[in-house]
């Protein structure tokens, strides 16, 4: 595939290459802000694939990177941020794009979902003049009934009756301007979307309802979804993978219900144990905090925290492992024996860890 296929229609998207060919393939991807104290490793080497109509979950706490990662994908990040590596979307490197031709990808090919609806929605124009807007924008060859019709099809697919089609966004719920948001992203039927805790403002009804509609994406347009929360449940819920992630690293992935039921990483498990839900008994905290991402710990970076933390941790990069589920995770634990020696694996001690802490 060639860069002149960046910006065809995109209802052909999903007829190019096989079905299992990624549509998004991340390769060691870093990005970086500039800060008085030096650069914030906000993502800091992540790769993963994703595939047509498949939907990743990104987890973790505050501050690990996940809309950095998001942001980065698309392009969009605040200015003096820079990033490094490899994007490709459906064979084409994005970090490699122009901002116009970025420009005319976003929206028809890359879609996106953030928070605060009002904030994005004009509160002067009425709804199907935001549709009618954002069709011609990007498929000036659209008629006037198929307008209609396209946005009044994918408004009735996030529940809103055609008779509002000509309301102003005062006249909705919070609920119901975050699904016609959505609506307005879909409506161009991209192929990759990312949402950023697209449901974290909304009770949890509406929640659950557009958590049943990010899930039908697949059906409905075979659109592939990035989905960034801090509620695990949502990702149990609506997505087939999922990617853990801690300072600026991807530390495990795989399939989202394999991943849920046995945890490979002590902090996929840690964050896990944090989650309230109905088997809960008490809430777990993991004690400390994620890193400063200017001077992160040395090696694996979740050392400080980790109960199960080795001597290796402290001192070597964990490799990634494949996982017999056929999902992946970067911790010693797992690294296959010939490369550790005997000292590496014992325990390290936590007065070992804070002396480490205060060098
Ligand atoms: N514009 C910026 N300038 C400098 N540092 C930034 C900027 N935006 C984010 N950061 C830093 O980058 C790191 C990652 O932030 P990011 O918002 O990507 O994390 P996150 O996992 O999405 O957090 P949250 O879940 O709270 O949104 C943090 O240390 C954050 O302070």
């Amino acid at each position: 595939m060639t860069s002149s296929t960046l910006g065809t229609d995109p209802r052909d998207s999903h007829a190019l290459g096989p079905a299992d060919e990624p549509v998004l393939s991340v390769r060691d991807l870093r990005v970086w802000y500039g800060s008085e104290r030096g650069a914030v490793r906000a993502v800091d080497g992540v790769s993963f694939d994703l595939r047509p109509g498949q939907t990743l979950g990104l987890v973790g706490e505050s501050g690990c990177g996940k809309s950095t990662l998001g942001r980065g994908i698309l392009g969009i990040l605040p200015p003096g941020a820079k990033a490094d590596g490899e994007i490709l979307f459906r064979g084409n490197d994005l970090l490699k794009a122009g901002p116009r031709q970025l420009e005319k990808l976003r929206g028809p090919e890359l879609g996106m979902i953030f928070q605060e609806p009002l904030t994005r929605l004009n509160p002067l124009m009425r709804i199907s003049e935001h549709f009618e807007e954002t069709l011609r924008t990007h498929e000036p060859q659209l008629s006037k009934d198929e307008v209609r019709r396209r946005s009044i099809d994918t408004l009735r697919r996030m529940g809103i009756p055609p008779s509002r089609y000509h309301a102003y966004p005062h006249e909705f719920s919070g609920g119901m301007r975050q699904r016609i948001m959505i609506a307005l992203a879909l409506v161009l039927r991209p192929a990759f979307i990312v949402a950023d805790e697209p449901t974290t403002a909304l009770d949890v009804l509406v929640e659950a309802q557009i958590i049943r509609i990010l899930a039908d994406l697949r059906r409905s347009f075979n659109t592939s979804l990035l989905l960034i929360t801090h509620n695990l449940g949502i990702v149990a819920e609506a997505c087939d993978r999922v990617a853990v992630m801690y300072a600026g690293h991807i530390v495990e992935e795989g399939d989202a219900r394999e991943v849920f039921s046995r945890p490979q990483h002590p902090y996929t498990r840690e964050l896990l144990r944090s989650t309230i839900s109905l088997r809960t008994t008490g809430l777990h905290y993991i004690p400390g905090a994620p890193p400063d991402l200017v001077a992160p710990p040395s090696g694996c970076a979740f050392h400080p925290r980790c109960p199960d933390a080795m001597r290796v941790c402290r001192r070597r990069d964990p490799l990634d492992v494949t996982t017999s589920a056929g999902g992946r995770v970067a911790c010693w634990l797992h690294a296959p024996s010939d490369q550790l020696s005997r000292e590496d694996t014992e325990p390290l001690v936590r007065e070992e860890i804070s002396s480490a802490d205060e060098a």
